[in-house]
């Protein structure tokens, strides 16, 4: 079990936003918005999302459209407040997401 994290400051948001082009904070979600070629290159990318919030142990919401997703992330166990760990989420996420056509 991970310790408790400790909500990140609005100038350590900023910071870590400055290196997430397309994340943005929105009532305290971190969120980004990918389009795709199609359904299908969008719902594998919400299985490959899937396996690493397991392994991360950590979740998103993830909504799923035809061709687009939404990805909005905080902690639960930091009283819905932005983590450092949710960074770890959205950066483990840019890494997959050229693979699966995302823009
Ligand atoms: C028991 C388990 O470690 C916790 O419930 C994890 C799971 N995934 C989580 N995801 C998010 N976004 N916030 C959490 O606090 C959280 N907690």
């Amino acid at each position: 079990m991970n310790a408790r994290p400790a909500p990140l400051s609005a100038q350590a948001i900023e910071d870590r936003l400055a290196e997430l082009p397309g994340w943005s904070v929105e009532d305290d979600l971190l969120r980004r918005s990918y389009s795709f070629p199609g359904h299908l290159p969008a719902a594998v990318m919400v299985v490959h999302i899937a396996r690493i919030q397991q392994e991360l142990d950590h979740h998103a919401e993830l909504t799923l459209g035809y061709d687009r997703l939404a990805v909005a992330v905080n902690t639960h166990s930091a009283g819905g407040r932005i983590t450092q760990l949710d960074f770890d989420l959205a950066r483990r996420i840019e890494e997959v997401a050229p693979a699966h056509g995302a823009r």
